[in-house]
């Protein structure tokens, strides 16, 4: 595990106007769909919210910081698919001309800033291709953010994803090798081994080739052995904690041990129940952008009333869900003493 960087100060500076009133949600009418406000009336409020907004400055203490996140956004650049279809023909050419390059870029996050105190437990919500796995990427460090930085006093752990597997190997070499390039020391390996067999349920099948496990059996044994590391800054994406019922239950007090052992974790989730089950603090991303970071009961909440709104198709009314979260964020702006910045993640 890498040493935890201490010797920097990020403040956090709060754009937000304590003086001014805070902008009053639109009253649900008797079948639960949001009064329509028009446009302006809406923007004029932001706008004078801006206006009176005066920055709070507050100073955190270096040795609380886990993570920091700076102005960060991320554009993928994805070649289009004419591009690979047709890439010498005649109309590939034509059409290149005429829509550009052949290129696209395809922005999955804009400019999110936030700081974590170590201790904390952050849930990830946000709709479907809203950028969450993006967001862990560049915390791992998998991804380099296209602009803004991403700080971190050790590197992110995404459990579930570390641990490589070799077919041609059986379980029990996979586990002792995984451990290794994990980072374990052999000692340390050896003394996780019972519980990464324990936990895989796979006790039977650990002298056979990996090549002869079903897909399902290879994953548990790869989430096991990735539960062997204790990460200061744990990730989990639930979407990777695969598995029957049974297991699910088994790796349920793992993963409960891990994140009490860790110094912060991010858990994605698209169940609320889980979110509000596990984390002190949730951030809602949507559409590539920060809405709402704060208590994950008031989060949830408004993240459930914009799904049901899009759900029913009643677009302007999840828009105004949105917006009026949006109103209610903290600006974060994350400055650094000069000369005493962490190290980059990942
Ligand atoms: N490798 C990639 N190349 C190009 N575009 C990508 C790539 N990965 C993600 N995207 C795009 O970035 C946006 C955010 O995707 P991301 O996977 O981060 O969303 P997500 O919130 O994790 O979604 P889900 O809940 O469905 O897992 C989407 O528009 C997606 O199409």
């Amino acid at each position: 595990m890498s040493t935890p960087v201490r010797n920097y100060t990020p403040r956090r500076v709060n754009w937000r106007s304590s003086g001014a009133p805070a902008t009053e949600a639109p009253a649900p009418t008797a079948t639960g769909e949001l009064d329509i406000l028009e446009d302006e009336q809406l923007f004029e409020e932001i706008s004078w919210a801006e206006e009176d907004s005066a920055p709070v400055v507050e100073r955190l203490d270096s040795s609380d910081i886990a993570v920091a996140v700076d102005h960060a956004s991320m554009i993928y650049r994805i070649r289009s698919s004419t591009e690979y279809l047709n890439s010498t023909g005649r109309f590939s050419r034509q059409l290149r001309r005429i829509t550009g390059s052949g290129w696209a870029n395809v922005p999955a996050l804009q400019d999110l800033s936030f700081v974590v105190r170590q201790g904390e437990s952050v849930g990830v919500i946000g709709t479907n291709g809203s950028g969450k796995s993006t967001l862990m990427k560049l915390l791992t460090g998998k991804i380099r953010p296209t602009t803004g930085e991403i700080y971190a006093t050790s590197t992110p752990i995404m459990l579930g994803v570390n641990a490589a597997l070799v077919k041609q190997l059986s379980g029990r070499e996979n586990i002792k090798l995984g451990c290794l390039a994990m980072g374990l020391t052999p000692k340390e390996a050896a003394e996780k081994y019972d519980m990464v067999v324990e936990l895989s349920g796979l006790e039977d099948s650990l002298n056979l080739p990996l090549k002869s496990y079903s897909s399902g059996m290879a994953s548990r044994l790869q989430f096991a052995i990735a539960t062997a590391v204790d990460p200061d800054i744990l990730i989990i994406d639930e979407a990777l904690n695969t598995g029957d019922a049974q297991f699910r239950a088994r790796t349920k007090r793992r993963l409960d041990e891990v994140r009490q052992q860790a110094g912060c974790v991010f858990l994605v989730s698209h169940s609320l129940g889980t979110i509000k089950q596990m984390c002190s603090r949730v951030l809602w991303i949507e559409q590539g952008r920060l809405l709402a970071d704060g208590d994950p009961e008031w989060v949830t909440q408004q993240y459930q009333e914009y799904t049901e709104h899009k759900s029913q198709n009643r677009m302007r009314s999840a828009q105004i869900v949105y917006e009026r979260t949006l109103m209610q964020l903290d600006q974060v702006q994350v400055d650094f003493d000069s000369g005493t910045r962490p190290k980059r993640a990942g």
